[in-house]
């Protein structure tokens, strides 16, 4: 069984990445290449929900700096492992809204300590075949997020979680797409990208080189 192809997006809050990962998945599908999309989210959402309804701030108030970045990494273990396990399965493409980076990167941007122990819990899951970083101005972040409502986010932390993504080791080898142009520009350059990694009528591998 060939191995499957896994196409990740990783950027900031609000660079884009949920709406263009379900968009690609999406068109995938009906070009034939079976595709599903995965939400490799921490949960902070659902975090931040309980904290609110206990009188507190976010998760981190709530359980703490040490605690709450050992919850946050545990949960999206398991959002990888269950993608990586759903496309080995199925063979079909995986569109990954997030990957394990960005909770390296969310770490570093708070400032938790611990990032080598996480690297080295998901150091198990495959290196995606193609990583689209979509970079955005931390301004227009916010403003998609505020504009989104469920959340909020500030300047210094989208600003940080940039830089952090930025400062990656792996960063070099992503593709960096302009997450603030128009949607449908985006979403062209990321088809151009993914057209030689994918055979119509299957989710089965190009193979490269
Ligand atoms: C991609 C894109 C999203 N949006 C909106 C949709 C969402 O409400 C919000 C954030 O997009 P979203 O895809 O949710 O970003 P991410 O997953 O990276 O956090 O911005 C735009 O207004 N313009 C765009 O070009």
């Amino acid at each position: 069984m060939a191995r499957p192809v896994i196409i990740a997006l990783l950027g900031v809050d609000g660079s884009g990445k949920s709406t263009q990962a379900r968009a690609l998945a999406r068109r995938l599908s009906e070009r034939g290449v079976p595709a599903t999309y995965f939400e490799n989210a921490g949960g902070r959402p659902l975090w931040n929900r309980l904290a609110h309804r206990l009188g507190r701030r976010d998760g981190g108030h709530l359980f703490g700096r040490r605690l709450y970045p050992a919850l946050e990494a545990a949960v999206r273990w398991l959002a990888v492992a269950r993608a990586v396990a759903g496309v080995r399965l199925t063979g079909r493409v995986g569109v990954m809204d997030r990957w394990t980076w960005c909770q390296y990167v969310i770490m570093r941007a708070r400032g938790d300590r611990g990032v080598r122990l996480v690297r080295a819990a998901y150091a198990l899951f495959p290196r995606p075949d193609l990583v689209c970083f979509l970079a955005v101005s931390p301004a227009l972040a916010q403003r998609r997020v505020h504009e989104r409502g469920i959340d909020t986010e500030e300047l210094g932390h989208l600003a940080a979680l940039d830089a952090a993504y930025r400062a990656l080791p792996e960063f070099a080898d992503f593709r960096v797409l302009d997450g603030g142009a128009d949607p449908t520009a985006v979403a062209a350059a990321l088809d151009r990208l993914v057209r030689p990694l994918v055979t119509s009528g299957s989710g089965d591998r190009a193979r490269r080189g």
